[in-house]
């Protein structure tokens, strides 16, 4: 693959991951994802973000940029955005070609060059809104926005293209294959991107969600005509729309999310899940869209993504052993790491003799800030009067989504 050029003097080279590999070695990529780094060339040259070192990936990344032309020992500058390693684990092998070039990174990414890589020659340490002039009319400008993933993180903006390369930030599941800018997708292909970065964002970035804020609220005033993201599609007719769509997805960690409803669900025997049926024909009656998981067969990684976006969640699972059906405790586990906070919530399940699922639960949750309304626990099969217990529930849960929502 060729090397795309946004403007004048400045490229993207994205690798693409593929479906097989799980991302941050978890998370399940349906649609791959792409790793982007960008050349920006005045009278020097600087590379910003680099690749991961798996599958002969760094060799696409390679061929792109002999496709520029640009040579390694033509690279000045290694413009370090975020340590994660899937952009800086070729690093050792670049430095083999081109031991000269000069590290710009933040403080905080200085301690990680040398704890991650053994490198602690040519740094330059940048100053929040400092510049550096590459020539030819070129010039970067970074600013910190840190736990945009990682505490080191930072942003880098072209000047005369205003450009800006948020790295993490803006980013979005999906690999690049012969599109590449916002203005080349059709209306499908939008929304699969805009629901791609929403399950990266739900996945990544989500307990960070207050620092997306901020740093949305950093780039107040600073005028953008192109976000290109270390992942994903390069928005250039449009950049508001992902500025836009990260601002609403961080803004659901205080709620309300969207006037939806996220069912979530796991039985051994079946008890629990003839209820499903019911609470979905309950939300339904309330006119709100649901979507229904089942768990442990759904991964974590989609549910994560419906969930976030969810103003109610309806939790169904069976005790086991004294407590809940373990693959549910980690869903909730998940939640309280990912800060699935501020929803309206009504959990269900069957139980044998004593119970025990529902106290697990309430413990699970504690601090989630969740809204909740009785739920519905029953001894062995569910019987007439549990079908209908659960219709009026869901009912209910959707009528306080929806007052949720307007309120
Ligand atoms: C391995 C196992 C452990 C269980 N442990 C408990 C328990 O500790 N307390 C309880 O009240 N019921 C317990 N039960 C009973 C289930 O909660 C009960 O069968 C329930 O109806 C299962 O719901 P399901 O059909 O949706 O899986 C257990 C069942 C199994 C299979």
């Amino acid at each position: 693959m060729n090397a795309v050029q946004l403007t004048e003097g400045i490229y993207c080279l994205p690798v693409n991951l593929e479906s097989y590999q799980l991302f941050e070695g978890m998370w399940p990529m349906p649609n791959g994802i792409s790793i982007n780094s960008y050349i920006v060339r005045g009278e020097k040259t600087a590379l910003i973000d680099l690749v991961e070192d798996v599958n002969n990936k760094p060799a696409d990344f390679e061929a792109e940029l002999a496709s520029i032309p640009v040579t390694f020992d033509e690279i000045d500058y290694l413009v370090i955005n975020h340590m994660e390693p899937d952009h800086t684990s070729w690093l050792p092998t670049l430095l083999q070609k081109n031991p000269d070039l000069t590290f710009y990174v933040t403080t905080k990414a200085a301690d990680l060059l040398k704890s991650f890589y053994g490198v602690s020659e040519n740094i330059h340490i940048v100053e929040d809104g400092e510049s550096l002039e590459l020539g030819a009319g070129k010039v970067l400008t970074f600013f910190e926005t840190p736990n945009i993933h990682w505490p080191e993180t930072m942003m880098t903006y072209e000047q005369s293209s205003k450009t800006l390369f948020s790295c993490d930030a803006f980013g979005s599941y999906g690999t690049l294959d012969d599109v590449y800018f916002d203005d080349q997708l059709s209306t499908r292909q939008h929304d699969f991107f805009l629901n791609e970065a929403l399950r990266y964002y739900a996945n990544i970035v989500s307990s960070f969600s207050t620092f997306v804020l901020k740093g949305i609220d950093r780039l107040e005033g600073l005028d953008i005509q192109t976000i290109a993201p270390s992942h994903g599609i390069i928005w250039r007719e449009n950049p508001q729309a992902i500025i836009e769509s990260y601002a609403r997805f961080a803004s659901y960690l205080k709620g309300p999310a969207e006037p939806e409803v996220t069912v979530i669900w796991s039985s051994m025997y079946g008890n629990t899940e003839r209820l499903v049926k019911h609470i979905v024909q309950g939300v339904r009656m309330e006119g709100l869209p649901v979507h229904v998981y089942q768990v442990p067969d759904e991964h974590v990684g989609a549910i994560l993504a419906s969930a976030w976006k969810s103003a109610g969640l309806i939790l169904g699972m069976p005790t086991y052993e004294y407590e809940m059906f373990p693959p549910m405790a980690w869903v909730l586990d998940m939640f309280r790491r990912k800060k699935i906070w501020n929803k309206k919530v009504l959990r269900f399940g069957s139980a044998g003799w004593v119970g025990g699922a529902q106290r697990e639960f309430t413990k699970l949750t504690e601090g989630l800030k969740w809204d909740f309304i009785e739920p519905i626990e029953w001894k062995g099969a569910p019987t007439q009067g549990e079908f209908d217990v659960a219709v009026k529930q869901a009912q209910l849960l959707a009528k306080n989504v929806k007052a949720f929502c307007q309120a």
